[in-house]
Order: C-alpha cells, then sequence, then structure tokens
C-alpha cells in the first residue's frame, strides 16, 4: 500500500472517525468541568480576609459585601476572620450568625490574625460630632500599634492591609513602623471613599453617569486638608475623553465649593445621621482591596494612602494619597502630571498636616 492509499483509508476509517469525536467530547468535557468549578469555586485556594472592627457598623455593611464576592470577585472563595473587643462580642456573633459558613469571629487578636491574605482594619474608636479626625489620635494609634505586632507574627508573610479607622493615614503609619516586617507597599489607608465622593460630585454638576468620570485624585490626608484635585479628570462623552474643566466650565466652583464639599463630607454625613459614614465606606474599602487585587482598568487611575517614596516633592515617610494605578496586586503612583501653582499650595499643606500628626502620633505612644 502506498501513502496516498494509506491516506485514503485513513480518513475512511469508522475507528478514526470515532477516535477524533472521543477526542473531542473529552475536551467539551474538560472545558465543562472547569467552567463548573469556576462556578462552585472548587479549585480556588481561599484567601483568608480579616475585618477588625467587624460587630461596628461599617463592618456590618462590609462583611456581606465581602461574602458575596464585591471584593475579590465572584468565583474567589473567602474565609472571613472577624476581631472585635469583649463589650462587642454579643454583636459579633450576631454578625456570625447572619453569615454562612467560613467565618471565624473572636476576640483573640491571634486567631484573628492567623495567616490573613487581606487585613481590613476598621477597629477602633470612630469621631463624634463636633470632633477632628485627630482627637481620636490617642485611642486609636495604641490599638494600631498592638495589632500591628499581631498582623507581623501571625498574618501570611505577604499579606495586604487597608487601615480605615481614623485618623486613617496615621494609623496606617504607626502600623508600618510597627510592623517592620510587612513590605511598606502592602501597608495602606482609605481615601477612595473621598475619591469616590468626588466622582459623585462631577457627576451631579455635569448630569453624566458616575462611571463616566475618572481620574480625580485625592491628595494626602484622609481629614479636612485633603485635596480632591479635577485637572486631569476627565469625562467619557459620545465624542471621546473631555477634560472636567473643559465641561464643567466654572473654575470658582472647581476651585473651592467643589473641594470643600469633599472635604467637609465625612463632618455633613456624621451632622446628619448622628453617626459616621458607614455604607459608603464599606463599599469604598471593597473598592480599594478589588482595584489592588485585581488592577485598575487601563488608563484608569484610582486614590490611595500609600507610604510615600518622595513623588511628587512630598517627605518620604509618609502615607500619603496618591493617584495610583494597580497591576497583579501592585499599586503604583502615577508619576508626572502637571502640578500648578495651587495644587503645590494644596498637596504641601495636607502633606505639612500628615507630618504634625506623625508627631503627635509618637507622643501618644
Ligand atoms: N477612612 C475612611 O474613609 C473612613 C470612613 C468612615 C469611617 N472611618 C473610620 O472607620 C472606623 C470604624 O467606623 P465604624 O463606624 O464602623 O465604627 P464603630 O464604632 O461602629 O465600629 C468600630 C468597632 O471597632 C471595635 N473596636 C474597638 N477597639 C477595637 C480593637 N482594639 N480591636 C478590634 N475592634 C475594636 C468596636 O468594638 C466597634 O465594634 C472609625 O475609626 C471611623 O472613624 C474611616
Ligand atoms: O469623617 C469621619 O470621621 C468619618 C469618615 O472618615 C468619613 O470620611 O466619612
Amino acid at each position: 500500500m502506498n501513502i496516498e492509499m494509506f491516506a485514503l483509508e485513513i480518513m475512511d476509517n469508522t475507528v478514526l472517525k470515532k477516535s477524533v469525536l472521543v477526542l473531542l467530547c473529552t475536551f467539551l468535557f474538560w472545558k465543562i468541568v472547569r467552567y463548573m468549578c469556576d462556578l462552585l469555586k472548587v479549585d480556588k485556594e481561599p484567601v483568608k480576609v480579616l475585618v477588625t472592627g467587624a460587630a461596628g457598623q461599617i463592618g456590618y455593611a462590609l462583611v456581606p459585601m465581602i461574602a458575596r464576592g464585591m471584593m475579590l470577585g465572584p468565583n474567589q472563595p473567602v474565609i472571613l476572620h472577624m476581631l472585635d473587643i469583649e463589650p462587642g462580642l454579643e454583636a459579633l456573633k450576631g454578625v456570625k450568625m447572619e453569615l454562612i459558613d467560613g467565618v471565624v469571629a473572636t476576640t483573640d487578636v491571634v486567631e484573628a490574625c492567623k495567616d490573613v491574605n487581606i487585613a481590613v482594619m476598621l477597629g477602633g474608636s470612630p469621631r463624634k460630632e463636633g470632633m477632628e479626625r485627630k482627637d481620636v489620635m490617642s485611642k486609636n494609634v495604641s490599638i494600631y500599634k498592638a495589632q500591628a505586632s499581631a498582623l507581623e507574627e501571625h498574618a501570611a508573610s505577604d499579606c495586604k492591609v487597608l487601615v480605615v479607622a481614623n485618623p486613617a493615614n496615621t494609623n496606617a503609619l504607626i502600623l508600618k513602623e510597627f510592623a517592620p516586617s510587612i513590605p511598606e507597599k502592602n501597608i495602606t489607608c482609605l481615601t477612595r471613599l473621598d475619591h469616590n465622593r468626588a466622582l459623585g460630585q462631577i457627576s451631579e454638576k455635569l448630569n453624566v453617569h458616575v462611571s463616566d468620570v475618572k481620574n480625580v485624585i485625592i491628595w494626602g490626608n484622609h481629614s479636612s486638608t485633603q485635596y480632591p484635585d479635577v485637572n486631569h479628570a476627565t469625562v467619557t462623552t459620545s465624542n471621546g475623553h473631555k477634560p472636567v474643566r473643559e465641561l464643567v466650565a466654572d473654575d470658582n466652583w472647581l476651585n473651592s465649593e467643589f473641594i470643600t464639599t469633599v472635604q467637609q463630607r465625612g463632618g455633613a454625613i456624621i451632622k446628619a445621621r448622628k453617626l459616621s459614614s458607614a455604607l459608603s465606606a464599606a463599599s469604598a474599602a471593597c473598592d480599594h482591596i478589588h482595584d489592588w487585587v485585581l488592577g485598575t482598568p487601563k488608563g484608569t487611575w484610582v486614590s490611595m494612602g500609600v507610604y510615600c517614596d518622595g513623588s511628587y516633592g512630598i517627605q518620604s515617610g509618609l502615607i500619603y494619597s496618591f493617584p495610583v494605578t494597580c497591576d497583579k496586586g501592585e499599586w503604583n503612583i502615577v508619576q508626572g502630571l502637571k502640578i500648578d501653582e495651587l495644587s503645590r499650595e494644596k498637596l504641601d499643606k495636607t502633606a505639612q498636616e500628615l507630618i504634625e500628626e506623625k508627631t503627635l502620633a509618637y507622643s501618644c505612644l
């Protein structure tokens, strides 16, 4: 039999046809199994997420968001570690009863921190009406010093930390200083709430959907000295991306009322609710971790309080909010943005407050 005949024979061979069919079916079956595994989350290692102060208001809003996959995606199994202190224990048990499996609820900081991959630090004493965030300093810095050591000793070595409790930047700095073996890039604080507030103000002003506004920046401290900056922000329109300044066409509003509204939003919520923001804070905490772990969309940055390396002339050694992009679990400060004179002043003013907070924090320890 020559080669040609052999080839014809093969093509005609029903055994061969059957084999190809079997191969095809196996491939399809394997694809379906993979898809089901993804749906049922069976082949992903669970991520352990610590929430301190879990019995508090933000905790109550945040833990169901994490459990539903809003933080790490719907296909990522999660084991929640919830920490609170003795007076919060009954409430914590109640929260546990409202959740499903895979929850550790404890007042033992060592058990809470054991092997966690992500830590969202809400635990502490919140600001009441009439108080500035730095008024809650002394109570909170000692908590952050103690919890830094617990995280350092017991958390996973690559644990990512998000500090929400106020004064958020300085608590994060204390945590960083007292947990020297946690990489400094892994310790951040929440300014995404302010970032979302700034996006919200622009979207209301222009009557556009909030998801069409991007690249606002919160510089500095999560306090009333923060600088919400729209100089590089854009809105997606049917004619492409347009600068926010051009569309708003009201520099007076952008340079005054817009800034003070965002700076004072936390205080305004406390005045209205007699309690500090919780739902929006929980949602912003989810956004922060989500983008840090899963990445920021191409061409978009977000604001995160991160350990300063001297970028934009800000003194290094502070936790300062910058525009960052995230990729493969790492944030990077967006470099090279033009800073005008008004912005320079505001960037320095909020840095100065952080320097003072740092000194005050050390005097409380
Ligand atoms: N960065 C931000 O954008 C932002 C936004 C909103 C609120 N906050 C801050 O977040 C924090 C939490 O706010 P909240 O409204 O949930 O407060 P909350 O008082 O309702 O809850 C705080 C919880 O922390 C617990 N706690 C106290 N000490 C603790 C400790 N040593 N270890 C573990 N848990 C401890 C308390 O028992 C309480 O259950 C506050 O500091 C608040 O000012 C920050
Ligand atoms: O303002 C506060 O103290 C609460 C929180 O930080 C906020 O910004 O809503």
